[in-house]
């Protein structure tokens, strides 16, 4: 989503860079380019142009209400831009311009995901029936809470470097991470998110990387404490990002490997895009 990443400003030479790194980390996790489209948006300029045909459709203060524009129009100490402001417009065509029915994300964009289909219904209503209404699907592990502040999301664009593990960092940074992740004062390990969400956030992450589920997760964090149990979740963590590490690292070797899967990646994207877009632009009456 390079174009998307644009709207929190970037060296050239940093997004160049970000656009290879997160190839290779999203290769090494398993994504198969045999399977799946894997491309980089700008290169499919539908996703644009759909982009602000949706935009017409959209009412300024139903974005202007959404929490991401809130909090990433403080974090930049500015008025905000028209790129921030209509990030969930252009989310909204990457979504429709292959008519999704399944999008899989995390609860922090279910908010996003509403807007889309709202958008998709405007559109049916005034042009006729066209875009499927898109269902978000949620997996088990839906919010993952930063490791200083339980109360608030894991994120990639924290400032606060304890909070977020990344998935390539070292096996001791894994664990400093982990050892000062805020808990509460109670040494048991229990999961009950409201009244206690740094432990219980520990245990979703250990339950995440093992593939266990909760239950199985606290029978084997029965009589540990909570520093001791931190341990254990790092330990897995690490256990579970050790061959990706490897495999990015790889990866990034490769650079002329990367560019070429996100090629083909846009050349079938945009076979995929070009007769709906097609279709989109004969119903609003450019064609
Ligand atoms: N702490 C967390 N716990 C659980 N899930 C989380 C956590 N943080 C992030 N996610 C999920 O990861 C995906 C990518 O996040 P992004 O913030 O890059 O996600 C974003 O910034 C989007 N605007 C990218 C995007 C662009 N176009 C789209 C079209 C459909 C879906 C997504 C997109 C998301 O599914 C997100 O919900």
């Amino acid at each position: 989503m390079d174009m998307h990443s644009l709207t929190m400003p970037k060296e050239p030479a940093v997004l160049r860079q970000n656009i290879l790194d997160t190839t290779a980390a999203i290769l090494a996790c398993g994504i198969d380019p045999k399977k799946c489209f894997l491309f980089r948006q700008s290169l499919v300029p539908e996703h644009a142009e759909l982009a602000w045909i949706l935009g017409c459709l959209t009412n300024v203060p139903r974005l202007l209400r959404l929490p991401q524009w809130k909090m990433k129009r403080a974090s930049q100490n500015s008025e905000g831009t028209v790129g921030l402001l209509t990030y969930p417009v252009l989310q909204a065509a990457d979504i429709l311009l292959y008519k999704s029915t399944h999008v899989p994300v995390g609860e922090d964009q279910v908010l996003h995901l509403e807007l889309a289909q709202d958008i998709a219904q405007h559109f049916n209503k005034k042009y006729g029936e066209f875009f499927p209404v898109p269902k978000a699907i949620l997996s088990t592990t839906k919010k993952i809470k930063s490791l200083r502040d339980p109360a608030v999301k894991m994120s990639k664009s924290d400032p606060k470097k304890l909070a977020t593990v990344n998935i390539a960092d070292s096996p001791d940074e894994i664990v400093l991470k982990f050892r000062k992740a805020v808990t509460d004062f109670t040494s048991e390990v229990t999961y009950d998110p409201a009244a206690r969400p740094g432990v219980s956030n520990l245990v979703s992450i250990h339950a995440a990387v093992t593939g266990l589920s909760i239950k199985e997760v606290l029978h084997q964090a029965a009589g540990l404490d909570t520093a001791h149990y931190k341990m254990v979740v790092a330990e897995s963590v690490i256990q579970k990002f050790a061959p990706i590490r490897n495999e990015i690292k790889k990866l990034q070797e490769d650079k002329s490997h990367l560019i070429k899967v996100l090629e083909d990646g846009a050349e079938k994207a945009k076979e995929l895009a070009a007769p709906i877009y097609q279709e989109i632009r004969r119903l609003v009456g450019f064609q």
